[in-house]
């Protein structure tokens, strides 16, 4: 064919009401939309999905509250140690980070972890508490489907996600300059974990996929509707049957921009490998197993040179 890659259509918006049907049939419709979006686009945005609009539309007044307070008390949570569990940075010493500032802290359980969140402003850990949770559940329900659309039990993964890891990101841009045209807020990266929620205040996150030959493509703000893609582990666990989600951040040139990633994953220590469901002889293991905690080791070393994660554990691969 040759020539510039065509831009990939529309991404798919999911109505996933039907997920908790009991008719198995019903289920069985939204889990194949599900899995072509996972194997098409390594993304889709998830309507009819539980979350109230009032845990929505609180997170974000709660991450904006947050920004908007003086430097001084957003630098209390200021940590050079990434295993931190709560961290506010506005550098850009992770080597993606192009114009934005950050809070990430830990979230499952909560009551583990809420009481090393930020107690200013004063409604954060109710607001911040309650969308963490409503997501924590959503995320759990998906990826039932997402297992499921693999072929294996819904069940497969649902202990492990439980005891599992919800770490949230909540970024902070500023408006862009229209005259300096696209400004790249957050470099392009894909996520560890299985999946990422995803919440944005305006439009700037675009994606590309694998094979999507370069071409970006924004992903639009529709009221109501989650953002979800798929991080290295779920690739990992797929033994490449699927693959992580490139994604970066666009700076809005109308406003100031937030958005919220909650991404879960297993365990700190817990290691993820290649279902063995997914080997055998014509489909070797692709991947050595890992961890969140090995990601964390291994985020130092990926600030000159940016390499998805994923790719630093293939087997035969240099590490
Ligand atoms: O701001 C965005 O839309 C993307 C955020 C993101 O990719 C992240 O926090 O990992
Ligand atoms: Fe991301």
């Amino acid at each position: 064919l040759g020539g510039a890659a065509a831009a990939p259509g529309a991404l798919p918006v999911i109505n996933i009401g039907r997920l908790n049907d009991k008719d198995p049939a019903a289920r069985a419709l939204v889990v194949q939309d599900i899995a072509r979006a996972c194997r098409d686009r390594g993304c889709f945005q998830v309507v009819n999905h539980g979350v109230s609009k009032s845990a929505m539309d609180g997170a974000l007044k709660a991450a904006s509250e947050f920004f908007d307070m003086p430097a001084e008390r957003k630098a209390a949570f200021a940590c050079d140690d990434i295993r931190n569990p709560v961290r506010y940075d506005t550098s850009s010493r992770d080597g993606i980070s192009k114009a934005r500032s950050f809070l990430k802290h830990y979230a499952n359980p909560l009551d583990h972890w809420v009481d090393s969140w930020p107690t200013q402003p004063a409604t954060y850990t109710k607001k911040m508490g309650t969308y963490a949770v409503e997501i924590q559940r959503l995320s759990i329900q998906l990826m039932g489907a997402i297992v499921q659309g693999l072929g294996l039990c819904p069940m497969h993964l649902q202990e492990k996600l439980g005891a599992g890891l919800q770490f949230m990101a909540l970024n902070n841009y500023p408006q862009g300059s229209s005259r300096a045209g696209d400004t790249v807020g957050l470099a392009p990266h894909s996520d560890i974990g299985f999946i990422t929620i995803l919440l944005q205040s305006s439009p700037g996150l675009e994606v590309t996929h694998h094979d999507d030959g370069g071409v970006w493509t924004p992903v639009p703000v529709i009221p109501g509707a989650l953002h979800v893609h798929l991080g290295d582990h779920l690739e990992v666990l797929s033994n490449g049957r699927l693959r992580s989600l490139l994604h970066r951040a666009i700076l809005n040139t109308d406003e100031a921009r937030i958005s919220i990633a909650s991404i879960h994953g297993a365990a700190m220590d817990e290691k993820v490998g290649c279902a063995d469901e997914f080997v055998d002889e014509r489909h070797p293991r692709i991947y050595r197993e890992s961890s969140f905690h090995d990601f964390l080791d291994f985020l130092p070393t990926n600030v000159k040179a940016y390499r998805r994660f994923v790719e630093t554990l293939k087997i035969g691969g240099s590490a």
